[in-house]
């Protein structure tokens, strides 16, 4: 089998996430996910989250599915890294995306979220694609959408093609060769504690010489940004007229107008430059004539993560064989 979705931008102005359709229950109800390769929780907004927490989001109700079924006893609870959060019970039922379907899935359903994720009203949920063992579900943790449906893939692979500021794709069990140019280029992952993580061959600024220091991060579909050290950050942002690393805004903020360099990274022997203009990620406020850096410093984070705006420059293979590998190639 295999299956293909679209990601869709969930702001036509500036790619902060990207959701994707899929179809949960009989008869099936379409919820918009945001996959998440650094997270392991298929979660949704749901008939348990209270409707103060609802703002516009479509809802899983699995008392209208005749496949769903309580998980007894089982509950599940997780803060992401920006410090958005959500819990609840859990269910399982009849699950699709882009034609893949998978028979009782674990189906977290929203008992509490928390306030960003009330005020996101293009995101019914997330769908985590980082390893099982990231799964938060007490008493026992649960496969993924990609773990469930490995055993019916031609190939244990996904695909990551996001674009900017359009619509991407995301497949399962195959690599489409019309998505990307030259040859892929695979490198290592260590599964271990559960994210897409791999060694980036160094990095470059601009024009600059290419810096062959190994950086070593994770492969993040869920975050919008690219965090790095601070002295490959800091070494960014001198190439822009006007940068500051502001403590308002959390980070480093230029004028809008200014001229901003492409940043290049490699994999293997391949490098990949992120575009000058996917390096603005968006103004700080509506309106704002102050942009705020599509690249930030990793440093209070604690992991470097390439996230969509390093993503959306590469077509990725998440290789989930054993043992896991990322494949990277031009487009
Ligand atoms: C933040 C996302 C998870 C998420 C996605 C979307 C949303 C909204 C819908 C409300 C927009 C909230 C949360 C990320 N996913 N792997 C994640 N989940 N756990 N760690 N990370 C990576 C990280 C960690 C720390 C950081 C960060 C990123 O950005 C700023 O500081």
């Amino acid at each position: 089998d295999t299956g293909s979705a679209a990601a869709v931008p969930i702001d036509p102005r500036f790619d902060i996430a990207y959701v994707t359709p899929v179809t949960i229950g009989t008869p099936p109800q379409t919820l918009q996910l945001d996959f998440d390769t650094g997270s392991s929780d298929l979660w949704v907004f749901s008939s348990h989250t209270p409707t103060s927490q609802i703002r516009g989001q479509e809802i899983y109700t699995p008392d209208k599915s005749t496949t769903s079924k309580l998980l007894d006893g089982h509950t599940w609870s997780i803060t992401y890294g920006d410090g958005s959060a959500s819990r609840g019970n859990v269910y399982t039922d009849n699950f699709t995306v882009g034609g893949l379907a998978v028979a009782s899935q674990a189906i977290q359903c929203a008992q509490q979220v928390s306030s960003s994720f009330t005020t996101e009203e293009s995101i019914d949920g997330l769908l985590g694609l980082g390893f099982s063992t990231l799964n938060t579900v007490n008493p026992a943790s649960q496969l993924t959408f990609f773990d469930n449906a490995k055993s019916k893939l031609g190939s244990p692979v996904f695909t990551a093609d996001l674009k900017n500021k359009q619509a991407g794709t995301y497949d399962f069990g195959f690599i489409d060769k019309a998505k990307y140019t030259g040859e892929i280029t695979y490198v290592p992952v260590n599964p271990d504690p559960g994210y897409w993580t791999f060694t980036s061959s160094g990095y470059a600024v601009g024009s600059g010489n290419f810096s062959g220091s190994p950086i070593t991060g994770i492969a993040d579909t869920g975050t919008s940004l690219v965090y790095l050290p601070t002295a490959i950050v800091t070494a960014y942002y001198r190439q822009v007229q006007g940068a500051t690393n502001s403590r308002n805004y959390g980070g480093y903020v230029f004028p809008c107008s200014a001229t901003l360099p492409p940043f290049t990274f490699g994999v293997g022997e391949t490098k990949f430059t992120i575009p000058a203009s996917y390096m603005s990620y968006a103004p700080v406020t509506d309106g704002s004539s102050t942009c705020f850096g599509g690249l930030q410093s990793s440093s209070g984070i604690g992991v470097n993560i390439w996230g969509d705006v390093a993503l959306k420059a590469a077509f990725v293979v998440f290789n989930g064989a054993n043992p896991p590998t990322l494949g990277w190639a031009t487009k």
